[in-house]
């Protein structure tokens, strides 16, 4: 899905001081928040960003930053990528990014899963074996705790948001209002409480296969908060909480991902 030729062609990309960056490792709830600040769009403007291109900014041929200089705006570019690998037009014309995190074993288990759900994508032959490469970072987008690492030195940046797959599943129209004010659209309580209803896991994932395709009911498969506790052992339990603390004690990160609360019984 991306190939040398996309991430080479990826530095000519030039953004825009109103495109919308949404930032995720995989499985932490990117086509939620997309999902969320298309509607909160649809919801000033009447206007749905509809686009001939795969919302994620670095998959696709290495055309394709051409043919998104075509595009009105607000652009909606979701990405994979650590901070230091995205496109410098973004920090140059201060386009702003949204950053979405969600605890990494629930991440873990939602990623295994999809792999051994979706039939045209390689499966594992165990959780176990799946953890293991997780935990090396040799699965697609490499390892949780660098992105992690990578981010947590840029949180508090002016343009740069912190959101917590947890705390909008916790209070999903705060979130949503959250979002709202940082890309500067003004939403009526009314309004916030629409895209709510329109943005539960049980409406996205009834829609699923309209706006998604077969992978749909694969990608809106759960849409919990603890279900690692199904599939972690003890020993991997720890192995995961020494991981967190080697990799991420002490940043900024750490509290704000709330790893006692999401990650301990
Ligand atoms: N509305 C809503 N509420 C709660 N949870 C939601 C919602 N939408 C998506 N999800 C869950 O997000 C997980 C998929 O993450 P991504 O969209 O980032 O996947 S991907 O990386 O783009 O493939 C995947 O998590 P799991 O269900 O745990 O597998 C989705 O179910």
């Amino acid at each position: 899905m991306c190939t040398s030729e996309t991430f080479q062609a990826l530095d000519t990309f030039e953004a825009r001081s109103d495109d919308i960056v949404l930032a995720s490792y995989p499985k932490c709830g990117s086509n939620w928040i997309l999902h969320i600040v298309n509607e909160i769009i649809f919801t000033v403007s009447k206007k749905r960003c509809e686009y001939p291109e795969f919302p994620v900014l670095e998959c696709g041929d290495s055309e394709k930053y051409e043919r998104m200089k075509q595009f009105p705006s607000p652009r909606i570019l979701t990405t994979h990528l650590h901070y230091d690998k995205l496109p410098q037009s973004i920090f140059k014309n201060k386009a702003k990014i949204l950053v979405m995190f969600r605890n990494p074993k629930d991440t873990a288990v939602s990623f295994f899963h999809f792999h051994n759900d979706v039939p045209d994508i390689p499966s594992y032959a165990s959780w176990d074996e799946f953890l293991k490469q997780f935990m090396k970072g040799q699965v697609s987008w490499g390892s949780y705790f660098d992105f992690a690492i990578n981010w947590s030195k840029h949180l508090d940046e002016e343009n740069v948001k912190f959101i917590l797959y947890e705390d909008l599943k916790e209070d999903l129209a705060t979130g949503i209002k959250q979002i709202a004010e940082f890309f500067k659209f003004s939403l009526t309580g009314e309004q916030i409480q629409t895209i709510s209803a329109q943005s539960t896991f049980s409406a996205m994932r009834e829609k699923s296969q309209e706006t998604h395709g077969a992978v749909g009911p694969f990608l809106f498969r759960k849409g919990e908060v603890g279900d690692w506790k199904n599939l972690f052992s003890e020993a991997q339990n720890q192995e995961m909480d020494a991981k967190f603390k080697e990799c991420l004690e002490g940043t900024s990160l750490s509290a704000k991902l709330k790893y006692e609360s999401y990650c301990h019984d």
